[in-house]
């Protein structure tokens, strides 16, 4: 056993309880793996509790050392603050923009996450999602279903990939990904991000409204912060142009959404392929009545094989916090 009271043959579970982990709401990966996890360790569902969430974290707080988070699950300064034993935080996301990092770095308390390991996933749905908004798959999809198609309707020419320019919004892993799916069809590739690449020979925009102006689709794959909360504003959707698409799976508040809904409702921009939204799981009524969006519920993430990746990296950090030994996908919290 070591010094967190964890042992890794933990077969007498009187001698050797399971570590407790405290779960504030149910990570998706809960409802396809929650058996697999829970041989392992003890969770403490804050949801299904009766008590009101600051009485249960009173309650547990000098046992938790470990919280277990997800993408859309905030941890909060004053959560953090009522566990004092707390030393790890891991999350099934790859974007941090839900946990109050500044908060850890004060307390010295770990954070884990999932790091690159669904970005080829979302890279596929973000190109799934461009070629469905200018091919008009979805939008076929309802002609037909409708009966349209059978009474001799006219359903309107969709827009060619091949050739065309478009703008990546963030060159992280996600974007890198979505770069070498899009060269293929033979489109330019021009590219906004914190810092230049050197990695690659795509053009770079430092400004994303110059990046906008120069393409023809953009791709929001940054992730969410201070600076680039509404960061594709009203002044970037009109330089994108009336012929533009925008596809969205970063975060939906990279985006002013309400701008954007009235950018598409009065054809200032031509269309929409959108995984996360502002308010999830609420999707603005307005969207969903348009013909020329493509509206995906926010599962550019989760592939069966990713999630069964996912539980085994949960485990992995989770056991080597409980072990003293260093985390397999720790965040780096700058100073
Ligand atoms: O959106 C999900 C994630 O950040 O992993």
């Amino acid at each position: 056993m070591d010094c967190n009271g964890y042992h890794q043959e933990n077969h007498d579970q009187n001698l050797f309880p399971k570590p407790k982990v405290l779960v504030l709401e149910p990570p998706p990966v809960f409802k396809y793996h929650e058996d697999k996890l829970s041989q392992k360790f003890h969770f403490l569902k804050a949801w299904d509790s009766p008590l009101p969430l600051d009485q249960f974290l009173t309650t547990h707080a000098h046992s938790v050392q470990a919280i277990l988070s997800h993408g859309t699950c905030p941890v909060t300064t004053s959560t953090i603050r009522l566990l004092p034993s707390l030393g790890l935080i891991v999350t099934t996301s790859s974007g941090l923009n839900q946990i109050d990092l500044q908060e850890c770095r004060r307390r010295g308390v770990s954070v884990a996450y999932a790091g690159s390991l669904f970005s080829a996933d979302v890279a596929d749905i973000a190109v799934g999602l461009l070629i469905d908004a200018l091919r008009k798959i979805s939008a076929g999809n309802r002609y037909v279903t409708q009966g349209l198609w059978a009474n001799n309707g006219d359903f309107s020419l969709g827009s060619k990939l091949g050739g065309r320019k478009v703008g990546i919004v963030g060159l992280g892993s996600i974007g890198l990904e979505v770069g070498k799916r899009l060269e293929p069809f033979g489109c330019n590739i021009l590219y906004s991000s914190r810092n230049k690449k050197s990695s690659v020979s795509y053009p770079y925009y430092s400004n994303v409204c110059e990046l906008a102006a120069n393409c023809e689709f953009l791709i929001i794959c940054c992730e969410l912060n201070d600076q680039t909360r509404h960061m594709i504003n009203k002044e970037v959707l009109l330089a994108l142009g009336k012929k533009g698409l925008i596809i969205n799976v970063g975060r939906g508040a990279i985006i002013d959404e309400q701008e954007m809904v009235r950018c598409l409702m009065q054809g200032e921009i031509a269309g929409a392929g959108l995984d996360v939204f502002e308010n999830e799981p609420h999707v603005p009524s307005e969207l969903i009545a348009l013909d020329n969006v493509v509206l995906s519920p926010h599962r550019a993430v989760h592939t069966e094989e990713t999630l069964m990746a996912l539980v085994e990296l949960v485990i992995g950090n989770l056991e080597a916090f409980f072990s003293n030994k260093p985390l397999l996908s720790p965040v780096i919290l700058d100073e």
